[in-house]
Order: C-alpha cells, then sequence, then structure tokens
C-alpha cells in the first residue's frame, strides 16, 4: 500500500525563510526526477505568529507555491516555561535564536502521514539517491526515532534530518517530558537526545518505563553532513565519501544566505546560492531576496513592480492546500510587524566552552505517571 510521507521544514522567525523556500524549491526539483514509491506531500511547519502577523500575501503566495501544504502551528504547551527553564543552557551554546526549535515536537501531532522526514530549514538534499532514505526502515515504530550522530558529540543524534512516526500518545508525552526536563542544550536536539536516546539517560530502568522499544535508529552520515566540518572539511574521509554524500546541512550561525555568505567559497555553499539562483530566476525574485538578506523591510510596490509573475502566481495558488487555519491572502496584513532583525553572522568561531550544566529533575517530576498512562500494556 501506498504510504503518505511527509517531508517538513519548520519556520518560526522570517530570517529563515530563505532557507525553507530554497530546500522546497530543491526537493521539488529532485521529487520530479525520480519515482519515489510513496505519497510524498512538502510541507511547512510555521508558527501562526509568524504566518498570520509577519507575510505579506505576496510572500504568503510564494510559499504555497513551493509547499503543497502548510500546517500552521501552536505554540506548545507552557512553552514559555519550557524556554525560561531551557535559556541557561541555550546561552552556553550562544544561540538564543533557537528557544523555539521545540515547536520541532508538533511533528508527532501529523497523523495524518504515515511517516515524517524532517529537515532544518538550513539543509539541502543533493541529489534523488537522498529519497533512499525512506526506505531504510520500512518498519519504523512510533517508538524509534531515525537520525545521523551528531558531530559535536557522536553518541547523541543531530536533529536536522529526522524520521518519526506521528502518533498522538508519543506527541503527549514528549510535550510532558519537554515541560519537565532540562533540554541538555536548551533546544530540541538535547530532549529529543534525552527522550528517545538511551545514552543520554542516567536511568535506562526510566526509560524503557516508557517502553522498552523507544530507541534511536542511526542513519548513516551521508543523509545529514553537517558543514562547516571542522577538521574533516579537506580529510581523506571527506573527499573518499564525496560521490555518496545525499544532504547537507548549514549547521551553526553562518548559514548560506548570511549577507557576507556570498564571499564564502565553500564548494557547498556556493551550490545552495546556485540552487537559490534558479529559484529567483524561476520566480523573477532576485531584487526582492536581496532585499530579505539584508533584512530590509519588503514594500508591497518594489515587489509588484519587479515580479509581475507574482499575479499569476496568486491565482494559481488560491486553492492550494491548506490545513489548519487559513487566513484569506487578502487578508493578511502586509508587513504588519517590523523584520525580526537578521544578526550579523560571523563566521562561527569553534569553542571549547564546557558544555555540561545541564541537569536531570526526574525526581521532582510527576512525568512518569504520564508516561506510563501514555503506552498502553499491548504495545509493551
Ligand atoms: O530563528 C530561527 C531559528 C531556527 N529556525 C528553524 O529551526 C531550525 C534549527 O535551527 P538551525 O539554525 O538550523 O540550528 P543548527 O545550527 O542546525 O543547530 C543544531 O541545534 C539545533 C538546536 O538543538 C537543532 O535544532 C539543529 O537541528 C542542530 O543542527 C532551522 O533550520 C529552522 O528550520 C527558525 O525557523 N528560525
Ligand atoms: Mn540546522
Amino acid at each position: 500500500m501506498t504510504r503518505k510521507v511527509a517531508i517538513c521544514t519548520l519556520l518560526y522567525s522570517r530570517g529563515y525563510l530563505p532557507g525553507a523556500l530554497t530546500l522546497a524549491y530543491q526537493l521539488q526539483r529532485l521529487l520530479n526526477q525520480t519515482v519515489v514509491e510513496d505519497d510524498i506531500t512538502v510541507c511547512l511547519l510555521v508558527a501562526r505568529a509568524l504566518f498570520e502577523d509577519e507575510f505579506s500575501p505576496q510572500e504568503i503566495v510564494l510559499i504555497r507555491s513551493l509547499f503543497r501544504e502548510i500546517i500552521i502551528i501552536d505554540p506548545l504547551e507552557d512553552q514559555a516555561k519550557s524556554v525560561e527553564n531551557n535559556k541557561a543552557n541555550l546561552d552556553l551554546l550562544r544561540r538564543p535564536e533557537l528557544s523555539f526549535t521545540l515547536l520541532k515536537a508538533r511533528l508527532w501531532d501529523l497523523v495524518q502521514f504515515d511517516q515524517v522526514l524532517f529537515l532544518d530549514a538550513d539543509t539541502l538534499p543533493l541529489n534523488k539517491e537522498f529519497f533512499k532514505i525512506l526506505q531504510l526502515y520500512p518498519k519504523q515504530t512510533r517508538f524509534q526515532i531515525a537520525a545521523v550522530p551528531d558531530i559535536g558529540w557522536p553518541d547523541m543524534f543531530n536533529t536536522g534530518v529526522l524520521l518519526l512516526i506521528p502518533d498522538l500518545e508519543m506527541a503527549k508525552s514528549l510535550q510532558d517530558f519537554l515541560v519537565k526536563t532540562v533540554s541538555i542544550d536548551g533546544a530540541d536536539q538535547g530532549i529529543f537526545n534525552q527522550f528517545f536516546n538511551p545514552a543520554c539517560n542516567y536511568s535506562k530502568e526510566i526509560l524503557h518505563k516508557i517502553s522498552p522499544l523507544m530507541e534511536w535508529i542511526r542513519l548513516p552520515f551521508i543523509y545529514n553532513v553537517t558543514m562547516p566540518n571542522y577538521g574533516y572539511q579537506s580529510s581523506p574521509a571527506m573527499s573518499f565519501f564525496q560521490q555518496h554524500i545525499n544532504l547537507v546541512h548549514f549547521i551553526g550561525t553562518f548559514k548560506p544566505w548570511s549577507h557576507n555568505a556570498s564571499n564564502h567559497e565553500d564548494r557547498y555553499y556556493q551550490l545552495w546560492r546556485d540552487t537559490q539562483r534558479n529559484l529567483h530566476n524561476e520566480h523573477h525574485l532576485s531584487n526582492y531576496f536581496t532585499r530579505l538578506q539584508l533584512g530590509n523591510l519588503e514594500t508591497e510596490t518594489d515587489f509588484h513592480h519587479e515580479s509581475p509573475c507574482l499575479d499569476t502566481l496568486l491565482r494559481q495558488n488560491s486553492g492550494e492546500k491548506q490545513t489548519q487555519v487559513s487566513p484569506d491572502v487578502a487578508q493578511v496584513g502586509i508587513n504588519a510587524a517590523p523584520n525580526t532583525a537578521i544578526q550579523e553572522h560571523d563566521q562561527e568561531v569553534p569553542t571549547s566552552d564546557p558544555q555540561s550544566a545541564f541537569k536531570f529533575e526526574w525526581e521532582n517530576t510527576d512525568y512518569l505517571r504520564h508516561v506510563q498512562r501514555a503506552f498502553p500494556e499491548s504495545d509493551i
């Protein structure tokens, strides 16, 4: 039977829009070149406040033309509390903008799909071989998460590429867990590892009470090759495996769309920019995106003058599928909120600061009560 598979990315601030659009464009391009057994829907998970208050109608049209489905997500229950609890560890990471990556927990709510492949907005699949990822574990269960080891700490997985089985009980357990536990890195990667990965738990017994089947399935690195890959970029391994790399992931604060990225010579950054350029050309968007990268406010007038194809797009996409709330394009305010500041992205300097301030608070929670209820006997 054909499985319904969502390939999703997440957007909760407009600074990552170039990443999300370029990723969607690349996915479409590669999907057009290949025959995939599954019924694939390329989706954008977008924070409600961002989608409804910050995007202009033209931006929404553009987003709709690249994503088959837009899924508007609300904050998690007690999200503000979780963000506050995690603040100290996120400060260690020096990435305050990552606090809302916890929203990835919403992926388990997407039970309209049989499986979800999540990709960070700063990833770029390179070839159609990438879709083989969907065939790697056909029997994946809701207790398993499939992901690639993190180069910063390979006993943990990186959460930029995730395969998961949506399930409402798991969603609830994970979200309860999130509220009650301090994340290792103050964001989603730490907490998802603490939830699924036995290496991140002081007590295996506790993990087994959730389910003995809880597991991280370790995917090959070629499905999430993180850049910059300090020390490895020019290594023999890099040249040996180069032909087999299926996806690159631009981790850290310096992104290919950062304002000074055009001086960056690395071939994968260049590849990302070439892909973005093709997207611009097809949609007549170059000027618009130049301004976006600089973090300037967009104006409707400029946009219309320079993008005559958008009226056509508006008409073409008016029937586009969208789940949850669907604000009428015409009713959405034009740049109602000021553009969120796009940070100065300097080249990230590797740091040897200790990252060990996390603490587990099993004793102080009633987490176990919740998870035991969440998993019926028959599943264990
Ligand atoms: O301001 C932001 C920041 C992030 N995102 C989304 O969240 C993802 C994660 O942020 P990113 O900058 O890609 O994080 P990384 O530099 O890749 O950092 C690592 O650490 C993060 C926090 O644990 C994980 O989410 C990542 O998967 C992991 O690679 C992005 O790709 C976007 O999809 C936004 O929409 N707006
Ligand atoms: Mn990322």
